[in-house]
């Protein structure tokens, strides 16, 4: 499933109808009809409803939408924003037929406040198509008080038509006012509103709706972003073969584990091994390799030369040279720490492991420091941060990045040649070449220490098992969350870290 802008919408809006020959005005009753249906389904009786209208298309989808309840025995009240004049051809063939079936719509202004908000008090549902993805700017009147009195007043259940009125469809912004719905129904493919807080948050349950347009329209010029599914990366989970030794799997090295961070190292090796690594080195600062070693059994331990105090050193150890023509990945982070001299040791790592390479937690602060490290890249290169890694790598303060997590993700993998994974809620995955993926596995379950170190550690194993980047990285931020998901047996407030580690075999699972 793609993931779509407002001018990408509009561009395929315009193919289906100027190319393919679909009349707009068969889309509109197509998206009209498809939201009056799911209503009628849910309350079957004859229920009562206040449609919002505005004069733009999003507009003419609730004239549809009126038309119709009103025809299935519906006591319909319909309002609307701005003026005839204004309407599209459509949106006015649809406003007209309104009336035809004896379905009469107010122009509102401020003198009926009252009038409105006794039946949005009194409606079973409210409508909301006051504005699509056609909005401009901040919100003007009346379309602003209408918003604000359905947010006030409404007791019933609303719905919004495409997406709530008064959200940017593209970076998720919210205007002065929004509508907060309680389901949005949307046509042929989700916006990134629908994904994107503030305003994810205002939509509730998002469906869906086929309103006619060929699946030809889309793939001659797919939009540059995607909804992460099974189908991106499947072809390269197999069952392994029974003739099969652990070279064909993969060495992964994980590099973390300074004092008192331990844990995370081998977190990200276990998972990296509980995702079908031949075999996983961890490697820590030497003065931490007998208590590594009294952890995990499953690894192969490495110390690399510390400060002495169970903490990195600028130095590499000496048989690196050698040890690393035998990997087949490298993941740096977990549980690294802040050391002297940690520039030059990372641009060392960048330099030297001619492999695909996994970076997050301290190996992201100290990236930050000089992102143009990253210019000595020849390999893949993933970067897994959250917010917090985000916005100290960009510059930038947290909000900006979470008010912008799909430009400044794109912009960040495009500008330094990386994969950018933005952690979060629904992680997002940006590679070089502009395009994105975002995952929709997960929940709050994996809010929790460890997570990070987990998905490092899939990541990690996935690549080295030589699998692409553009499939292991969607495949590895999918089985994440939703081992993340079945690892909830009683609460997601008790999950631990070892938990979503044991369920990364039932996750993978089916897909095999
Ligand atoms: N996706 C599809 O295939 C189909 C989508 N449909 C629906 O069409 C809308 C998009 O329609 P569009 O006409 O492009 O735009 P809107 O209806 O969302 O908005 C335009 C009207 O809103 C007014 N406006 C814009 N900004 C503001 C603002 N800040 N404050 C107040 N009013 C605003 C604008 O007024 P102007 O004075 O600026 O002209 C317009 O009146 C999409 O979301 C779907 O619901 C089709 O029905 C079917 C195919
Ligand atoms: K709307």
């Amino acid at each position: 499933m793609y993931l779509y802008t407002a001018q990408e919408m509009r561009d395929l809006d315009r193919y289906a109808i100027e190319e393919i020959g679909i009349p707009g005005m068969v889309l509109m009753e197509n998206a009209g009809h498809a939201v009056a249906r799911r209503l009628l389904d849910r309350w079957r009786r004859s229920a009562t409803a206040v449609v919002l209208s505005g004069s733009g298309n999003n507009g003419g989808d609730g004239f549809v939408i009126a038309r119709r309840l009103a025809s299935a025995g519906w006591d319909v009240s319909l309002w609307i924003a701005g003026s005839v004049e204004k309407m599209s051809q459509e949106t006015r063939t649809f406003y007209e037929a309104c009336i035809h079936a004896g379905v009469t719509g107010e122009f509102y202004d401020s003198s009926q406040k009252q009038a409105l908000a006794r039946h949005l008090e009194h409606s079973d549902v409210v409508v909301d198509a006051l504005l699509g993805t056609g909005i401009r700017g901040e919100l003007r009147e009346p379309v602003r008080t209408l918003i604000r009195m359905v947010n006030q007043q409404a007791r019933g259940f609303v719905v919004a038509v495409d997406v709530p009125s008064g959200v940017d469809t593209d970076t998720g912004a919210v205007a002065s006012e929004a509508v907060v719905a309680d389901k949005t129904i949307t046509f042929a493919h989700p916006k990134w509103c629908h994904y994107l807080r503030p305003a994810a948050e205002r939509c509730g349950n998002v469906r869906v709706e086929d309103i006619g347009i060929p699946q030809q329209a889309v793939h001659l010029s797919p939009p540059s972003s995607r909804i992460n599914e099974p189908s991106l990366w499947q072809a390269y989970l197999k069952p392994r073969s029974r003739w099969s030794h652990k070279g064909d799997f993969g060495h992964l090295l994980v590099v973390g584990g300074s004092r008192g961070m331990l844990g995370a190292a081998v977190m990200a090796g276990t998972a990296a091994l509980r995702t079908g690594a031949g075999l996983a080195t961890v490697a820590v600062p030497e003065g931490q390799e007998q208590a590594l070693a009294a952890q995990v059994t499953e690894a192969l331990v490495w110390g690399w030369p510390d400060d002495g105090q169970g903490h990195f050193s600028a130095g590499f150890p000496q048989d690196w040279e050698k040890r690393v023509r035998r990997l087949k990945a490298v993941a740096a982070g977990p549980g690294l720490g802040r050391f002297d001299g940690e520039e030059e040791w990372l641009r060392r790592l960048l330099q030297q492991a001619p492999v695909p390479l996994v970076l997050d937690a301290d190996a992201l602060n100290i990236l930050s420091k000089d992102p143009s490290l990253l210019r000595e890249r020849r390999q893949p290169t993933v970067l897994t941060p959250h917010p917090g890694e985000m916005a100290r790598l960009s510059g930038q303060g947290v909000k900006e990045v979470e008010s912008s997590r799909r430009r400044i993700a794109r912009e960040w993998a495009q500008a330094w040649g990386v994969t950018v994974v933005l952690k979060g809620t629904y992680t997002l995955i940006a590679f070089p070449d502009g395009t994105q993926v975002l995952n929709t596995t997960g929940g709050p379950a994996l809010a929790k220490a460890g997570s990070g170190d987990i998905l490092t550690g899939i990541l990690g194993a996935l690549l080295a098992r030589g699998i692409p980047e553009k499939a292991a990285v969607p495949m590895g931020v999918y089985l994440h969350g939703l081992a993340g998901q079945q690892a909830v047996t009683s609460t997601e407030h008790s999950v631990l870290a070892r938990d979503v580690i044991a369920a990364i075999g039932p996750a993978i699972r089916p897909f095999l």
